[in-house]
């Protein structure tokens, strides 16, 4: 890890409007470094939206963000990105005219330094960056395609692969998995262990409780706005506010029964146990 543990990301009450609703209301929340936070709740519980105000995408209505030292609160997306956040987007984010290099340079150009100066020169040090992010998500073999003939996975990879381009220290994956299937879904998996390892905090939402439950050291669940559930990922499916809202008792009996095979795998002796 590249970062002390400790807190990265501190939000406090963090609140956001739209006219009479609060998709966001007052939503408290602390990331330590070299966490993977996992974040999920039902359809329309705040969840991109506190995503949103956090990455500078809106402003809030209400609250206070830090990242470390810094109050970012008030801060537009392209100068949180160059501090050091860098997000993904749950639909296609990318320009679709553009080839796969393209857009990554882009992200590398834009997203680590502030541009004073019209015009678009790229240096080494993007040229590196987006190599880089093209080996580490497998897309160097299709680095000039164009981004409008690439399949959903590819679309996928290509916003990770823009993110890390801008060397973030904390990464947001807005519903990585969405729509993929298993084979899938494993390989962003491994990707998000790779990052992490190598030292990035990560905070994710995701509906794929397999994804969102296995990889999370701590898991935060939202519903009309706030945070109804806080802890971790085995306990999610014991908190009977989460099933009645969210999971469903098909899905607590899949999850309990996810976690009691983990059990018995990292502990043999459990095995039969009564
Ligand atoms: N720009 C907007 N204007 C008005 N209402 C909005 C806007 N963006 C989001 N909302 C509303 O805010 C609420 C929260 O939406 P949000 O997209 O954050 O939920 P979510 O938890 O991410 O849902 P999902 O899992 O479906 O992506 C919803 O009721 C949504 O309709």
């Amino acid at each position: 890890m590249t970062e002390a543990a400790g807190p990265m990301l501190v939000c406090d009450g963090v609140v956001k409007r739209f006219g009479s609703l609060a998709a966001v209301d007052g939503v408290s929340m602390v990331v330590n470094a070299g966490e993977i936070v996992g974040i999920g709740g039902p359809n329309g519980a705040g969840k991109t939206t506190f995503f949103d105000v956090v990455t500078g995408i809106t402003p809030a209505s209400g609250g206070r963000v830090h990242f470390g030292d810094t109050d970012i609160s008030a801060f537009p997306a392209d100068r949180i990105c160059q501090l050091g956040m860098a997000r993904t987007f749950q639909l296609n984010a990318a320009f679709d005219s553009l080839t796969v290099r393209e857009n990554i340079e882009i992200a590398a150009y834009f997203g680590r330094q502030r541009r004073r100066l019209a015009g678009f020169r790229l240096g080494e040090d993007v040229r590196q960056a987006t190599i880089e992010a093209l080996d580490f998500v497998g897309l160097a073999d299709k680095a000039d395609e164009t981004v409008a003939r690439l399949p959903v996975l590819d679309r996928k990879l290509l916003m990770i692969a823009g993110a890390i381009a801008t060397r973030p220290k904390m990464l947001f994956l807005d519903e990585p998995v969405g729509g993929l299937n298993v084979a899938e879904i494993d390989q962003i998996m491994a990707m998000v262990l790779k990052l992490r390892d190598q030292g990035l905090t990560i905070v994710l939402i995701e509906h794929v409780m397999r994804f969102l439950l296995a990889l999370s050291s701590r898991v935060v669940i939202m519903h009309h706005g706030k945070v109804i559930f806080e802890g971790r990922p085995d306990k999610v499916a014991e908190d009977q506010t989460v099933v009645e809202t969210y999971l469903g008792q098909g899905t607590q009996k899949r999850l309990k029964k996810f976690f009691d095979e983990q059990a018995a795998t990292t502990n043999p002796a459990a095995v039969g146990t009564p």
